[in-house]
């Protein structure tokens, strides 16, 4: 058998590959992780859910000084904006957590190989003009953000940016135009309008965050609405045109029409992400992609070509960091021939918005299509902790199979739902019924009391409504 330099090289240190890394070496493989980044840790990481989260978290708890929710719990201020310090935070959060992954690295003998990695052969990769050999080697590039034609995106000049740009922006702009309402549009758009920008989201569909339940969807826009956000949904942008530090976005509905123009100081573009293969060589091992641009895998993440593994945003399922970690670890245990599975029917997504937006298993639509359907819903009106907090906004939907009962889709708007959908996942990886949700003890009071009550609403019997 051939010597290998390494049992697995993962190509990508994002939350996919550097916990697929940290996990084969666990298993005592000799494992290296090629990431041309200055720091490890991916989109993730450095220009994705930690900084976003760093800006959405410290934006909140200055829309609630300055709009009057702390006034309505007796705290009065008048809140003063210091840009530099709450970016600053932002990089320290980043900082931290990239150094804690390198950290993570020496401890469990991962070796980081620095810069960008391109197979020569199905075993041989090159970095930075060295050649590495390896039995296994595990893709896990990620992904990066789908450019509109025709729209220059100058995250520098800080005009059209993308999600990147968007972070670091270093004066709130007056006037922000969003294309794309989904996550990113949302979360980011949602930042920069507690902290005074006037935000239109424009959005092809008919309706904000597409993948999600409909009932949940329509509820969003309202909030947003209500939160001062712009929504233009149903409408497309034909042009942006860029004049020294303004832009004018062109727009018009999406089954035509007469065409608007929409000034603005900040053009974020976020219209979906696609899956970073370019430059790889995959041409070299003969795997090709799907339609979509992503690499096939097997069950056990194994590509065609043997030796080959890819996990993440480059394969198919929801571009999300909490997946691509799971299918790091399952890789890394099926390289070592133990048994590695992630459970794509439950992954739950969220929306850092304020109040959260998550969901986890089918929507009410799609569960539709496969057969009858009891559904319970609870708002969190009625939930005792969410009226205290002042916390209106949302609901808890719980969708059943009419015959089984078994769970098959939860959905939750709510402040904290981002947390409440852990336990709504665990029961459905346990395969529980309405009814077991809806007799477990739920501690009071506490936002999670509403599933239960949305559970109990799937066979039409809550208390508190
Ligand atoms: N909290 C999170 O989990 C989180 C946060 C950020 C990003 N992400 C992930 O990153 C990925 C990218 O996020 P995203 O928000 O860019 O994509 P998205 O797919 O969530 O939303 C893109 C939106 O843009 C719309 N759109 C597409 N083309 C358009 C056009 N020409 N004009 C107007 N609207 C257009 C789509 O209909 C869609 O609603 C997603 O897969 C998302 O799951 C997740």
């Amino acid at each position: 058998m051939a010597d290998y330099d390494y049992d697995v090289l993962v190509i990508g240190a994002g939350p996919g590959g550097y916990v697929g890394a940290i996990r084969a070496a666990q298993l005592g493989l000799k494992t290296a992780c090629a990431e041309g980044r200055e720091t490890l840790g991916g989109t993730c990481l450095n220009v994705g859910c930690i900084p976003s989260k760093a800006l959405l978290h410290a934006s909140e708890y200055f829309e609630a000084a300055k709009g009057g929710a702390m006034a309505k719990m007796g705290i009065k201020v008048t809140p003063e904006l210091d840009l530099d310090v709450m970016q600053g935070q932002r990089k320290d959060a980043v900082s931290g957590l990239t150094g804690g992954i390198e950290f993570l690295f020496k401890k469990n003998k991962v070796d980081w190989l620095k810069g960008y990695a391109q197979f020569k052969d199905a075993h041989t990769v090159e970095v930075a003009g060295k050649t590495y050999t390896a039995k296994n080697v595990v893709i896990a590039t990620g992904s990066s953000v789908t450019p509109l034609p025709g729209v220059e995106i100058d995250n520098a000049k800080g005009v059209v940016v993308d999600s990147t740009g968007a972070l670091e922006l270093s004066a709130v702009p007056k006037k922000m135009v969003v294309i794309g309402g989904g996550v990113i549009g949302l979360e980011l758009g949602s930042v920069w309008r507690r902290l005074g920008a006037e935000v239109t989201v424009v959005e092809f569909l008919d309706q904000l965050l597409p993948g999600m339940d409909m009932d949940v969807r329509k509820e969003a826009s309202k909030i947003f609405k209500k939160q001062g956000m712009t929504l233009k949904l149903s409408t497309k942008v034909t042009g942006v045109e860029v004049k020294g530090k303004k832009a004018k976005v062109t727009v018009e509905p999406s089954k035509g029409g007469d065409a608007e123009v929409l000034d603005a100081d900040v053009v974020l573009v976020a219209i979906g992400r696609r899956p970073n293969v370019d430059g790889l060589g995959l041409d070299k091992i003969g795997l090709e992609l799907n339609q979509r641009g992503q690499i096939e895998t097997d069950h056990d993440f194994a590509t065609k070509v043997d030796g080959v593994w890819a996990i993440g945003d480059v394969i198919p399922g929801p571009m999300l960091a909490h997946k691509a970690e799971d299918e790091g670890l399952a890789v890394a245990e099926n390289i070592a021939g133990l048994t590695g599975i992630v459970n794509h029917d439950v992954i739950p997504g969220v929306v850092y918005t304020q109040p959260e937006i998550a969901g986890v298993g089918l929507t009410e639509e799609a569960a539709k299509e496969r057969g009858a359907v009891k559904v319970g819903k609870f708002p969190m009106l009625a939930n005792s902790r969410a009226k205290t907090n002042h916390e209106p906004d949302g609901f808890v939907k719980v969708i059943a199979d009419a015959e089984t009962d078994r769970v098959l889709g939860v959905w939750c708007i709510a402040s904290v739902a981002g947390t409440m959908i852990a336990q709504a996942a665990q029961a459905m990886e346990f395969g529980a019924t309405s009814e077991d949700i809806a007799y477990t003890c739920h501690a009071h009071p506490t936002h999670s009391e509403a599933i239960k009550e949305a559970a109990m609403a799937v066979t039409g019997k809550p208390i508190h409504i």
